[in-house]
């Protein structure tokens, strides 16, 4: 396909995303289907121009005056890629399967529009309503913050040192431009691919023998602020395919014990192969029959009152991930922010029942929300009178970020580098 032609069918895959409410997978993944002459490289040049315009919709969409797929593609060139009108004309040259050329409109809007007077929902790419809640959060620094999440991200991966030395998945790994991660002992750092492709990891050695794990610099730190220690006993009530319960074993040296458990057994089902290739014996998954009711059978009754420490990787608006999901922002509605604030009390409630006295809840979210985050522990608190803040483990090479109430810790990729993470610890007294 020509690169004009790679730029019609990112319009159209948008206009599907728009009309029909679709997440950006499925519409690209149907467009794949239907058009079985596109290579590999085209289907992942087109993905990535779907995805860098979702990052920059709203400020596209200003930028060209107008809100139309066609428009936001055109924004994104200019704001995201640093395309020149001469280098956008001969993408839009309406000549085989390239998009129509530009309008005199279009051409004067993209030569000498600017951002200057855009609101912070504009500037900072996000929907409108979360402009309070944002606020809250970041003060004055609310559109930076939004802005870097608003970037693509880098690829983290956590060398398995169940299986590897941090060094030796380094050496493993040379020839994709990795490097230590800036924070995270056991993270590794390939910078965001410019094509917006990445290498393909599931195919290295080191992936397929279990020395490394991809997964996000902040969801390491996070881990780590758990405090985790080898020997405890420990609840990961959220362990879902089990990004995080892989490095709390790794963490925990293999010792003591690791009870995973989700509401919805059918997402813990990854999680057995994925423990069986990293060498993690300190595991037994708890799947509930079916979906978990707080009225109906727990697998987890035999621990209550007896663990040192549950994790509680909660549900949540997913705010902080944007930068790899940036689909979801625009699919993000009060409604559904209603329905997580409702699972995390589900979960922390939980969460205390198996609580020992002196034992901990590490409570994480991937949202920048301050309802999800610092007021959900202060209602929790108002619950449980039993429970106190406790303060965080430090984090690794002074790793910046964001102080909350009680000591918990917000890290974001504007302030850390990394996807949006809240931690807060409770003590049972
Ligand atoms: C953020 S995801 C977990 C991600 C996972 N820990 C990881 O690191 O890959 C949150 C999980 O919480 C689960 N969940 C929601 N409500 C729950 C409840 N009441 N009890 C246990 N798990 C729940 C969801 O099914 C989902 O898998």
């Amino acid at each position: 396909m020509t690169p004009g032609a790679r730029i019609a069918a990112a319009v159209e895959v948008l206009d599907d995303i728009a009309e029909r409410r679709r997440p950006a997978p499925d519409a690209l993944k149907d467009w794949g289907l239907k058009r079985r002459f596109a290579g590999a490289k085209d289907r992942a040049a087109i993905a990535s121009l779907v995805y860098d315009t979702l990052r920059r919709k709203a400020s596209a969409q200003w930028l060209m005056g107008a809100q139309t797929p066609r428009a936001s593609v055109l924004g994104m060139l200019r704001l995201d890629r640093g395309l020149d009108l001469a280098a956008t004309e001969a993408l839009f040259s309406g000549e085989g399967h390239a998009p129509p050329s530009l309008t005199g409109e279009e051409r004067e809007r993209f030569a000498h529009a600017s951002l200057d007077a855009a609101p912070p929902e504009v500037a900072g790419d996000y929907p409108d309503w979360l402009t309070p809640a944002l606020a809250q959060a970041f003060g004055p620094d609310a559109v930076a913050e939004l802005a870097a999440l608003a970037a693509r991200a880098p690829i983290d991966l956590r060398a398995n040192t169940l299986k590897a030395t941090h060094a030796e998945v380094l050496a493993d790994l040379m020839h994709l431009g990795i490097a230590a991660a800036p924070y995270a002992p056991e993270g590794l750092r390939i910078p965001a691919p410019r094509d917006g492709r990445g290498p393909s990891l599931q195919g290295e050695e080191g992936f397929i023998k279990g020395r490394f794990e991809v997964q996000d610099e902040g969801s390491q730190l996070a881990t780590l602020l758990t405090g985790a220690r080898p020997g405890e006993q420990v609840v990961d009530l959220c362990a879902g395919a089990g990004g995080k319960t892989l490095a709390l074993a790794a963490q925990m040296e293999n010792s003591g014990q690791i009870y995973a458990t989700d509401i919805d057994g059918r997402r813990l089902a990854p999680l057995y192969a994925r423990l069986e290739r990293a060498g993690a014996r300190n595991v037994q998954v708890r799947a509930p029959k079916g979906r978990w009711r707080p009225d109906g059978p727990d697998p987890l009754a035999d621990l209550a009152g007896g663990i040192d420490l549950v994790v509680v990787d909660a549900p949540c608006t997913g705010t902080g991930t944007w930068r790899r999901n940036p689909d979801a922002k625009w699919r993000l509605r009060p409604g559904s922010l209603t329905e997580r604030l409702r699972d995390q009390e589900v979960v922390l409630d939980r969460a205390a029942a198996l609580v020992k006295p002196g034992g901990r809840i590490a409570y994480i979210t991937c949202s920048l929300l301050p309802q999800e985050n610092e007021e959900q522990i202060a209602s929790f608190l108002a619950r449980h009178e039993d429970f106190s803040p406790a303060p965080l483990p430090p984090l690794p090479g002074g790793a910046p970020h964001l102080a909350r109430p009680g000591g918990a810790v917000q890290l974001t990729p504007r302030t850390t580098g990394t996807d949006g993470f809240f931690v807060a610890a409770l003590v049972r007294r």
